[in-house]
């Protein structure tokens, strides 16, 4: 089966700073691929160079085999890939509901915007019984639910999840984790950008460690060595 994204040998960084150096990695469809690595490693501008918000300076990205290098965000999005930011990035002054409606604003997802609506209500419940509060009212798990539920709204076939876990209560990322693992029972095509590493591999199928902009170590989810993970994590800052 063809990839649902490929990174191939991709440089990318801001101005005259290049960040990622030669980054190659797959998602496979219906997989959830795990990238891990220390505060700077170009996690963040990776995921921003996949969704055009970083300028390419080498290499391809391909979705569904498709070259997209130089592709504009808004024709990524088009393509099915769509990114919830770390930080959450809700609009705090709309209702939940409003937040959601602007998930359905790109073009090939408008007709579905009811029937995606009522799927996204079915997962987060408590979005549908806070559904005309204020966003920026919402608990720290709430607003991580919201941004996943606006990037459903886009109908996405792959996923880039920025840091959902960051600054939440141990309990509230028990509850991002299983909803996580429920998109990927689903068949969606996720990519994760996680500092919890031992709860990020518990739901990886494949598992990539960045280092200083590169990628030092690629395996599958189910062969990972924790402690060698963690060895080579914690490398970086010894050096
Ligand atoms: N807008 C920017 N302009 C210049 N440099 C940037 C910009 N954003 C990030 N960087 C730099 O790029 C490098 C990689 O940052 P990035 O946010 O991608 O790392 P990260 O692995 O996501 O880190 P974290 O886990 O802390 O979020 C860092 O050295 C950072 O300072």
């Amino acid at each position: 089966m063809t990839n649902a994204l490929d990174v191939v040998s991709l440089r990318a960084g801001y101005g005259a700073i290049n960040v990622l150096w030669d980054v190659s990695l797959t998602a496979e469809t219906g997989k959830t691929t795990v990238i891990v690595g220390p505060n700077g490693a170009g996690k963040t501008t990776l995921l921003r160079a996949i969704m055009g918000l970083v300028p390419v300076t080498a290499g391809d990205i391909r979705v569904n085999g498709q070259s997209r290098k130089g592709a504009k965000t808004w024709d990524t999005v088009a393509d099915g890939v769509v990114m919830i930011p770390e930080g959450r990035m809700i609009f705090p002054d709309m209702s939940v509901e409003d937040n959601l409606m602007m998930g359905a604003f790109p073009r090939a997802c408008r007709a579905g915007w009811k029937r995606n609506k009522a799927m996204v209500f079915d997962f987060f419940p408590r979005l549908a019984e806070r559904r005309d509060q204020i966003a920026g009212t919402l608990s720290g798990g709430e607003a991580q639910m919201l941004a996943i539920g606006r990037g459903l709204m886009e109908q996405p076939r792959v996923c880039l999840i920025d840091e959902p876990s960051l600054g939440l209560a141990p309990v509230v990322v028990d509850e991002i984790f299983r909803i996580l693992g429920q998109l990927r029972a689903d068949g969606m095509t996720i990519i994760l950008v996680e500092q919890n590493t031992s709860r990020a591999l518990k739901i990886a199928d494949h598992v990539h460690l960045m280092q200083s902009g590169k990628v030092v170590l690629s395996e599958r989810g189910d062969a990972v060595d924790l402690d060698r993970l963690h060895a080579l994590y914690f490398a970086h800052d010894a050096a």
